[in-house]
């Protein structure tokens, strides 16, 4: 990593101190996820009036922000996502939250070549430690980048974050401009959802296609968390791990002895993420220790990098599929839920692996006002946004099945993919498809 030799010396300040170094118009930059600032978003909230048109990046928001909160009509902070939590969903219900769309592993690129300057990052870290290094915890992402870019680099410290190895996972000191101590709160947890019977089914399916040796990425969601549950229960063995999202899923995994990552050609041997999402047994588990690697996500998303790897299998989650297998994961309608993530990233490294396998998964039917609708439609809501084309999609899985839709054509596809929808919704979706001509009057 670049240490400036003649490089900044941080200074200590207060978060109101801090606060007070930000501009009307400024770009801002909080640190991702678990690395996003709480003492610094109390301090800058409390300057709302004598504030306008402040625009803070920032990506899944764990907790409830200051900003936002205090500012419910958006006149003074404006808050651009690159990923939703169900907090920015909410807040993009209400008008004060943008949505930047992207391929998460892209983004360390946009800040080098594409965002105007950063002008203040603030990013979460441990504490300095005898070297000089503070250590972003789990969250690896794009926090590189960010500093990079920045004009003034602010590190919000808090001892009680995981203390993860991985290249580039930290910031030498002679690159802050100052330190501000944080109020030692443990990192947000995420709780897993129960796992129902419709993820167990569809956890069931995946599992069977996932060999000794195959290298796992686990996408975010309760489904595809589902899977690891059910690895559990399998005699899989010598598994490896190169994911974004390091879950809780993954740390049982590790502890039950399945994974070993002997057959990874990429860092074998370790577990590779770029942030770790989950309670705080994975957090401990994860904490000075070096099987587990955390990376900036150029490292782990880019499809030339994930091909890298062979037998990789991708599992995540979509919220809605046609019968041509177009995939929408991240909306519904205009009504933006989360983002693509690094779905379309993995389908395509998976695809390029040697052996490789990507699964999007889904329950057949959700329900809504009462009402139990597909997921699997002829034609994706009005609005609803492609995470996944259809020429991108491999293996689709419901509880009612899996179909690999690579070399079948479209009449196939509806063909496969009616098969998956819920008995119920057969019947209308097969006289759709015949009425638009997806499926031809005289075939099958
Ligand atoms: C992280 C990595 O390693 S990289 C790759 C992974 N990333 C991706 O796949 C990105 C896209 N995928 C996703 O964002 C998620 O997997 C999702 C949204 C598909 C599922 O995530 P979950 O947390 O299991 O979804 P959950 O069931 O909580 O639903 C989330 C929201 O979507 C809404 N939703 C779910 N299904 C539907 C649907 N079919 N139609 C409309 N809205 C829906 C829910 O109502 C909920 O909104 P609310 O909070 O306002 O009620
Ligand atoms: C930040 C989580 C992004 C994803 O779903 O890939």
């Amino acid at each position: 990593m670049k240490v400036n030799p003649g490089g900044k010396t941080p200074r200590h300040i207060s978060a109101a101190e801090a606060a007070a170094l930000v501009k009307s118009g400024d770009w801002l930059d909080y640190g991702v996820i678990t690395g996003q600032p709480d003492v610094f978003d109390a301090a800058l909230a409390a300057r709302r009036d004598e504030l306008e048109g402040v625009k803070i990046r920032n990506c899944l928001s764990l907790r409830p922000r200051a900003v936002l909160e205090a500012d419910p009509e958006g006149k003074h902070f404006l808050w651009f996502s690159w990923h939703f939590s169900g907090y920015d969903r909410k807040k993009h219900d209400a008008g004060i939250s943008h949505y930047i769309p992207v391929n998460l592993g892209e983004i360390p690129d946009y800040y080098r070549r594409f965002n105007p300057p950063v002008d203040v990052a603030i990013i979460k870290a441990r504490p300095m430690d005898e070297n000089g290094w503070f250590n972003f915890g789990g969250a690896n992402l794009w926090h590189r980048a960010v500093i990079e870019c920045a004009r003034t680099v602010i590190i919000e410290t808090n001892p009680a974050i995981p203390h993860c190895e991985g290249e580039m996972n930290g910031v030498h000191a002679s690159e802050v401009d100052f330190i501000v101590e944080g109020d030692g709160q443990p990192p947000t947890e995420l709780p897993n959802s129960p796992i129902g019977d419709v993820d167990r089914a569809v956890g069931r399916r995946i599992a069977n296609e996932i060999e000794d040796g195959a290298c796992l990425q686990i996408g975010i969601g309760g489904m595809p968390n589902a899977v690891c549950a059910l690895l559990l229960d399998s005699s899989v063995k010598d598994l490896g791990i190169h994911t974004e999202m390091l879950t809780d899923g993954i740390g049982e995994l590790y502890r039950a002895g399945r994974i070993t990552g002997v057959a990874k050609r990429l860092q074998p041997g370790k577990i590779v993420y770029s942030f770790a999402l989950g309670t705080k047994e994975l957090y401990r588990t994860i904490d000075r220790n070096p099987d587990f690697q955390c990376l900036p996500v150029e490292n782990t998303n880019m499809p030339h990098v994930i091909m890298q790897n062979d037998k990789v299998v991708a599992i995540n989650n979509t919220t809605q599929i046609d019968l041509q297998g177009q995939a929408a994961s991240e909306s519904d309608g205009h009504r933006h839920i989360s983002g693509t993530g690094g779905q379309l990233q993995f389908v395509r490294g998976a695809y390029a692996s040697k052996g490789g396998k990507s699964f999007v998964c889904l329950a057949s039917t959700y329900e809504r006002k009462g009402q139990r609708r597909s997921r699997i439609v002829l034609n994706l809501t009005p609005g609803n946004v492609v995470t996944t084309p259809r020429s991108d999609m491999m293996y689709v899985v419901t509880e009612y099945g899996i179909a690999n839709l690579k070399g079948k054509s479209v009449a196939d596809r509806a063909k496969a993919l009616i098969g998956l929808a819920h008995p119920d919704f057969r019947e209308d979706l097969e006289r759709q498809a015949r009425e638009h001509g997806l499926l031809p009057r005289h075939y099958y």
